[in-house]
């Protein structure tokens, strides 16, 4: 099955705005690619949700994307700029235009809770202002407001170690926001919490990047919260995409495409 919506929602030229990738592969081992040149690309808003069975490379693509892993070839265009060439200064001025959620969290856990959310601001202000703990008040101001949209304007002068997991996350987003990204990307943000607290993390998710215009790439396990929050889904399976259409499209055929069997749907 050719993968729904590539060539109408496709590959666009050089120079259009948003997230473009080009023939992105990855081996980590010579020889064995674990993604096999991705194209794709993402418009300026609205979640997009990637799912595939485990080791299919979801992770591997979304990290790509920010260089946390490095892609072994093809392109990464921000707005038209390839990320896969960029290095140093400008590697780390392209990061801070990307935030990420990560699903263990990625809290410094000794650290308050806002000082953990200011840390999104990492990238902007000067290190020896971090080191000092000096924020401008404005990234102060801004961080308060933040806390307040997840729901934790309480727990702000307390240490990141005394949260649950559902208020560990919402953190992660406030601090990844605190970015003022371009773009979100996420990466399993709900597989360590329960169903209850899953949903009311995406729902916030969802309700903060609509209202900032930050288009989000969220890697997820679960089939039922990726058709309900995302407008797209994009289902890869041995390093391809083998699905990439709006969830109403996404028929059990697929699934057994993606992950393989049927017994289980
Ligand atoms: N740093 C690494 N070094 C070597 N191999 C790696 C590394 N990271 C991932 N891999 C391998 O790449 C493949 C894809 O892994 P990846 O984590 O991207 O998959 P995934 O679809 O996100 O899986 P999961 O849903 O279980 O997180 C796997 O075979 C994995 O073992």
């Amino acid at each position: 099955m050719a993968a729904q919506g590539i060539g109408t929602r496709g590959v666009a030229p050089t120079g259009t705005r948003g997230l473009v990738l080009r023939g992105l592969a990855k081996e980590y081992t010579p020889g064995k690619p674990v993604l096999r040149g991705i194209d794709l690309a993402f418009p300026e808003q609205g979640i997009t949700a990637i799912i595939g069975p485990s080791g299919t490379g979801k992770s591997t693509l979304i990290r790509c994307i920010n260089r946390l892993v490095e892609p072994t070839s093809g392109e990464i265009l921000l707005h038209g700029e390839d990320l896969a060439k960029l290095r140093g200064r400008a590697l780390r001025l392209a990061r801070r235009r990307i935030g990420m959620v990560f699903q263990e969290y990625n809290l410094v856990e000794r650290l308050t809770v806002m000082e953990n959310v200011l840390s999104g601001r990492l990238g902007y202000v000067p290190l020896w202002r971090a080191w000092l703990r000096k924020y401008p008040q404005e990234d102060i101001a801004r961080a308060f407001e933040l806390l307040d949209a997840v729901g934790l304007p309480e727990q702000a002068t307390r240490r990141a170690d005394a949260l649950s997991g559902g208020q560990r996350q919402r953190v992660g987003i406030a601090r990844a926001l605190m970015q003022r990204p371009e773009l979100l990307l996420a990466d399993e943000p709900t597989s360590s919490l329960d169903p209850k607290t899953a949903v009311e993390v995406m729902e916030l998710l969802t309700r903060l990047t609509e209202a900032a215009g930050v288009p989000v790439i969220v890697n997820i396990h679960n089939v039922d919260l990726a058709k309900r929050f995302a407008q797209r889904i994009i289902g890869m399976s041995e390093g391809a995409v083998v699905f990439d259409g709006p969830p109403e499209a996404l028929q059990p055929h697929h699934l057994q495409q993606i992950y393989g069997g049927e017994d289980w749907i």
